[in-house]
């Protein structure tokens, strides 16, 4: 049979190591990870379509990873079942489809793997842009306090807290519940303008980022040391 050869953007992760190299040497490029196991029946079909996605997608880095051959590669990202695919911008989580689902995995890239928008200069006799855009950051402003003081306890995270998707996040829900506080939360993942926006308005670069009272508390290191010395308990009893 006449084979045709894997696209070099299409590659099979041999050891964890190798996996973050890949990630590593460009923080920018969008990367899918297609997690596969040999004895699944939808795999077969799904890397006939990833393959396909490399090919269309020559910037798009696509990693193929044997799941429990590199159970490593694969704990780190809570993968349950094959074929599962994530889709990263360096380190960052964009998205993750489970099952052989086509359409959605064809979005999803098409979505992420679309070019930022080139910056245009501005002409200096087009002011009108830049008033609109200053208006924007300030409904960007009012919605975010909104949904900072849409509860007394609000958490910005990575995932919802039965399926946060990353660790620190994981790690501050599990503190909140073994103190007992109950919280809402917002997963900044699903809207970039939230995610930017609060790292801008809250002076901080990370997520997760606690709120008590409309107020910015800290990130999970933060709230980690005001739990052991109890200052966040004495924060929300006063409160
Ligand atoms: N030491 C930090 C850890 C949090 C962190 O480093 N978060 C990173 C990785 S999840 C982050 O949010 N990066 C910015 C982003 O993803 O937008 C804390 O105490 O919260
Ligand atoms: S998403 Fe990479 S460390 Fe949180």
């Amino acid at each position: 049979m006449a084979s045709v050869a894997n696209p070099p953007n299409h590659q099979v992760v041999t050891s964890s190591e190798h996996f973050q190299s890949l990630l590593s040497a460009d923080l920018q490029r969008i990367s899918l990870i297609s997690f596969w196991a040999p004895w699944a029946e939808p795999c077969k079909q799904m890397n006939e379509v990833v393959l396909e996605l490399a090919r269309k997608y020559p910037e798009v880095l696509v990693l193929k990873v044997e799941a429990e051959e590199q159970s490593d590669v694969a704990e780190s990202f809570d993968i349950q079942a094959v074929p599962s695919f994530v889709i990263l911008r360096g380190h960052t989580l964009l998205g993750r489809i489970s099952g052989a689902d086509v359409p959605a995995l064809t979005d999803a890239i098409a979505t992420h793997a679309r070019p930022l928008p080139s910056v245009k200069p501005l002409s200096h006799t087009n002011l009108a842009p830049a008033a609109a855009l200053a208006d924007t950051q300030e409904d960007v402003n009012k919605r975010l306090r909104a949904l900072m003081n849409n509860d007394r306890v609000v958490l910005f995270m990575k995932g919802v807290p039965d399926a946060p998707r990353c660790g620190f996040s994981r790690r501050i829900v599990a503190l909140l519940r073994e103190q007992g506080v109950p919280f809402s939360s917002f997963d900044i993942l699903t809207d970039e303008s939230v995610r930017a926006g609060l790292k801008v308005l809250n002076n901080w670069p990370t997520f997760p980022q606690l709120i008590v009272n409309g107020e910015f508390v800290g990130g999970l290191d933060i709230v980690q040391e005001m739990v052991e010395n109890g200052e966040l308990k004495e924060m929300l009893t006063v409160a």
